[in-house]
């Protein structure tokens, strides 16, 4: 007892030195006046809505940086765009933030240490090359299509719903199929491992800000912590199991050589030091993949038909190209039809800039490094807040929270010319979103099948108190509130 005693003094003083040291080093950057123990944290307590407008109402008060302290963590808030793709690309900053942490899945992508990452990056990289990717077009398609189906059966009273509750199912499905080839379609297990799923996501999210719950001995003491377990031990012993089975029959001689290179295919067929990956490494890989894929892909889109909904002309140019591209309401999408919907597109990037589905992304500086003059030590948070430089006035003008996309024509919009960290809604640096063309043929396969069935329309405007916050993936407290009516090519 005494020996534990005597560990815990010893860490709370080095951690005490250590915050004066990096304290000492910051002390030119400016924040919000810090208390002792709690530095700045009680500035964050309260609903998740009220801490996402006090986090965005600092990035505007100071304009390139600025410094907060949340207990003993010190974090630097980063908005000026140059600040930004200096920490993105910075070797000294490849970590990702401690609070990835709570993600819970070590070997994958999004939290794993940078000197694992660069080996997993590597591999994974082929995984989403363009001819397969183009081959999971038509699993996007099916997956919105049968979502459309059931939108027909599930809003005949013509009343206003939650659009993202069908988004959610339909890039759970998309993802499932496109990872594991399980047959998941229209088994309405799936719709409970989404919740799961959600469930996990916000109760992951609700860590980050909290100081209390930075703590693991905190917060294995409270209701969300077995909830968790709970939720982990749902979707992952369950999950493992179904991989065992996939596994062993891919080990079937009679295995057809023209199965669809699905993920877990390949990742079962890489080799690392000349052996194959651990069925852990592949767990995780594929939670990873479902975690990053299903909840950006399905809330993005619920964003861009609620987008759509509340402006009824954008809507129609919308619909006007699909029936050009389109010449009857069954032709296909493909990857043809899917690359000429330059509109869509335009749309897609308009709604992505104004509420990118991952607002706050962090890193962890691991050696001391230079930024925007100052000298900030290792083991600093730093917290990049993209939904903040999207709106910036001084780069997208007095316009920056209306809905144009016509910024985005290729004849104003040149993203060569702009600073590459004005618009970064997939990240930026070697750590950038590895599904991000992924993501972008999804999101225009759903809101082609959506579009070319239903007129969309909103009682929400952008003026409306949409309730924005923040649990990992930016939330609309509203809900993505709209109304279909049956349409036809
Ligand atoms: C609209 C859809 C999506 C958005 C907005 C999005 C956004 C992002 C962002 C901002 C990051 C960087 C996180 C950071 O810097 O900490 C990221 C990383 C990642 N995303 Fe996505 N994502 C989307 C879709 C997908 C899809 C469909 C997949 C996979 C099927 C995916 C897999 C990943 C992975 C594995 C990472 C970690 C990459 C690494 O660190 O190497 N994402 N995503």
């Amino acid at each position: 007892m005494y020996f534990v005693l005597v560990i815990v003094v010893v860490i709370l003083l080095l951690v005490r030195h250590w915050t004066k040291v990096a304290q000492r080093a910051l002390k030119d950057i400016d924040g919000p006046k810090a208390y002792p123990i709690i530095g700045s944290a009680h500035l964050l307590l309260g609903s998740e809505e009220r801490t996402f407008s006090v986090i965005c109402a600092l990035y505007r008060k100071y304009a390139k940086i600025f410094q907060i302290k949340l207990g003993p963590k010190i974090f630097l808030g980063l908005s000026d765009p140059d600040l930004i793709q200096q920490a993105l690309h910075s070797p000294s900053c490849q970590n990702k933030a401690f609070f990835y942490r709570f993600l819970e899945v070590d070997y994958g992508l999004v939290s794993s240490r940078y000197v694992d990452w660069k080996v997993y990056r590597k591999m994974l990289n082929p995984a989403f090359n363009q001819r397969i990717l183009i081959s999971f077009i038509s699993i996007f398609s099916q997956a919105a299509e049968r979502m459309v189906k059931r939108m027909a059966e599930g809003e005949k009273g013509g009343r206003v719903f939650d659009v993202l509750h069908y988004t959610t199912q339909c890039t759970m499905e998309m993802v499932c199929a496109s990872s594991l080839k399980s047959d998941i379609m229209d088994d309405p297990k799936t719709m409970g491992m989404c919740y799961d799923f959600e469930k996990v996501i916000t109760i992951m999210g609700s860590r980050v800000f909290n100081v209390l719950l930075h703590n693991d001995l905190l917060f294995s003491l409270t209701p969300s912590y077995w909830e968790l377990q709970k939720l982990n031990q749902r979707i992952f012993l369950k999950r493992r199991a179904e991989l065992q089975q996939q596994r062993a029959k891919l080990e079937d001689p009679s295995d057809d050589y023209r199965k669809p290179m699905v993920f877990l295919d390949q990742l079962l067929n890489m080799q690392r030091n000349n052996a194959e990956l651990s069925i852990e490494e592949i767990e995780c890989h594929i939670y990873t993949l479902l975690g990053a894929g299903t909840e950006t892909t399905a809330s993005q889109v619920a964003y861009i038909l609620l987008l759509l909904a509340m402006h009824p002309e954008v809507q129609e140019r919308v619909f006007e190209e699909i029936r050009v591209v389109y010449e009857t309401d069954a032709q296909e999408i493909t990857y043809e039809t899917l690359t000429r919907q330059f509109y869509l597109e335009q749309v897609i990037k308009e709604t992505m800039r104004l509420f990118p589905v991952a607002p706050v992304i962090g890193r962890e500086t691991t050696e001391q490094m230079s930024l925007g003059g100052y000298a900030v030590p290792a083991g600093v948070t730093l917290l990049i807040n993209i939904f903040h430089v999207h709106r910036r006035k001084d780069l997208w003008g007095d316009g920056a929270d209306l809905f144009n996309p016509d910024r985005f024509d290729p004849l104003i919009y040149n993203a060569q010319k702009q600073h590459p960290c004005s618009f970064f809604p997939f990240g930026g640096g070697p750590r950038n979103c590895i599904g991000y063309r992924y993501g972008m043929f999804a999101m225009k396969t759903i809101a082609t099948q959506v579009l070319r069935r239903y007129k969309l329309s909103t009682p929400l405007t952008l003026n409306s108190e949409l309730r924005l916050s923040f649990a990992v993936t930016l939330k609309l407290g509203v809900g993505h509130m709209i109304k279909i009516e049956p349409r036809q090519i």
